[in-house]
């Protein structure tokens, strides 16, 4: 049976977890793992409890507390009365269906999918689901992750199966390496620039090519985070020495022999040299350059030594009234240098980096300017992504780094990536932030969100706007 049919990784993902497939229906897949949080599970528990149905692997499934927590506190009503009978609702139903959870201030808690990778919950080869759309993040391990609806978080928990049909594939090669100073954070918005913010609608999307390899598994994890901000249904990287490395001696994360046995395993999963993807796209990492959004969809971004371009610069008319929709929304005149646009609220954070790695390289822009605070107007929150990001952080200092230099220092959690907990922008607000979308009101009502790498979010903070750092 060898020489089979080449097959990407997705397929390969696709047919080690397909329990069953019937023509006229919807195939039927195994679920590895199962993340859950406050926000999309509450109706899902209450439907089990209708139906008198258990949890079919309790095991498999992992809960934290992470949108709607204050990060000032971890008082469960800190961010209000609606928020903490979510929150409370979610204790409960953990203690009944007996579910792990990692609740307010458990030294595992985090965002969930800050949390899964850096316990070892997140493995290569397995599917992982969670009521998120940003699951995606975990298929930087090779691992097909996606986010679910919560009438699929239900199914999930009473049969720990899935219905899915299958995703087109893309093959997204950046070739050569970036040049100094540019983050993941700027490889994955070049790309949604290229693509455009619904570039991927249909596909699972597999990151390749030597710019891609070299990244950290941090990096990584931010390029895959925002798979679904261009429509992807997961993004995925091949599992390689970086991925066994991470993965080996995490607290979930199979010991010994059978870590052996897995990495054997892992490593066949990459796609096939040969292996056909229904679209590719190639960039050249030399190319890549700091970039700043300056619209309402993550496509709608340009290079820090560019400008806020002109509805007259685009061919397509839709695009043309998007860019005047995002220019008027956004106050921003075409013409505008990016460096020239001053921001008074800097959030460094969310999914997408507030690992210790982009704090880290958060502190360091910090250190390049000596001694600088953030500038009198800016109010600069710095939010890691869990507990055990903050515990790291602290042991190297960094909140001191930051604080010294007038950032406030946060609780974990998912805070001002989306207006769902105390930490809201106001109407007018223009941020820079390390987070994943800016659409209108995304950070509160009429505020303006610019999605950054955290080395763009630093400086902004320290000089009140964005800065070319290579410059
Ligand atoms: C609340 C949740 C359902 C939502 C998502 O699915 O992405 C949130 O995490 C977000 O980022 O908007
Ligand atoms: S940090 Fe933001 S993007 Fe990530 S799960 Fe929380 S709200 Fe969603």
């Amino acid at each position: 049976m060898s020489n089979a049919t080449p097959k990407t990784m997705y397929e390969k993902l696709w047919q080690t977890h397909l329990v069953e497939e019937k023509a006229g229906e919807t195939p039927l897949l195994y679920v590895d793992r199962h993340l859950i949080h406050e926000v999309t599970s509450p109706q899902a528990f209450a439907n089990l409890r209708f139906h008198n149905r258990p949890v079919r692997h309790p095991e498999r499934t992992i809960a934290t507390m992470d949108h709607n927590i204050s990060t000032r506190s971890i008082k469960i009503d800190a961010a209000g009365e609606g928020a903490a009978n979510q929150l409370r609702a979610l204790e409960k139903n953990c203690k009944e269906f007996g579910i792990q959870l990692f609740g307010m201030g458990h030294k595992n808690q985090g965002i969930a999918h800050v949390m899964g990778p850096e316990l070892g919950l997140t493995l290569p080869g397995t599917i992982i689901v969670c009521g998120d759309s940003h699951t995606a993040t975990h298929g930087a391990f090779g691992a097909l992750a996606f986010g679910i609806g919560t009438s699929e978080v239900e199914h999930v928990f009473a049969t720990q199966t899935l219905r899915q049909n299958k995703a087109k594939t893309m093959k997204i090669q950046v070739n050569g390496h970036v040049g100094a100073g540019i983050s993941a954070k700027d490889i994955i918005l070049a790309i949604i620039g290229k693509t455009g913010s619904a570039g991927a609608t249909g596909y699972v999307v597999e990151y390749c090519g030597e710019a891609i390899e070299a990244l950290s598994m941090e990096e990584r994890m931010t390029v895959c985070n925002m798979s679904i901000e261009f429509g992807a249904k997961a993004g995925l990287i091949a599992p390689d020495q970086t991925t066994f490395d991470y993965v080996e001696g995490k607290e979930y994360a199979p010991k010994g022999e059978v870590f052996e046995q897995a990495v054997i395993d892992w490593k066949n999963l990459r796609s096939d040299a040969d292996a056909i993807f229904d679209t590719v796209i190639t960039l050249e990492a030399k190319d890549i350059k700091a970039q700043v959004t300056w619209g309402t969809n993550p496509g709608q971004v340009v290079s820090v030594d560019g400008s806020v371009p002109s509805p007259d610069n685009f061919s397509d008319p839709v695009e043309q009234e998007s860019c005047k929709q995002a220019l008027e929304y956004m106050d921003l005149k075409a013409g505008t240098k990016i460096t020239d646009i001053q921001v008074n609220k800097v959030f460094i954070g969310s999914c997408t980096n507030s690992r210790i790695e982009d704090l880290r390289a958060a502190a360091s822009i910090v250190q390049r300017y000596q001694g600088q605070k953030v500038v009198a107007n800016v109010d600069a929150i710095i939010v890691p992504g869990s507990y055990r990001v903050k515990e790291q952080a602290e042991k190297e200092g960094l909140d001191k780094v930051f604080t010294d230099a007038g950032f406030e220092w946060r609780l974990p959690g998912c805070s001002m990536c989306l207006g769902m907990n105390d930490d809201v922008l106001g109407a007018g607000d223009r941020c820079a932030s390390t987070s994943n979308r800016n659409f209108e009101g995304r950070q509160g009502r009429g505020s303006r969100t610019h999605l950054v790498s955290p080395e763009m979010a630093a400086a902004a903070a320290i000089t009140g706007h964005f800065v070319d750092l290579n410059a």
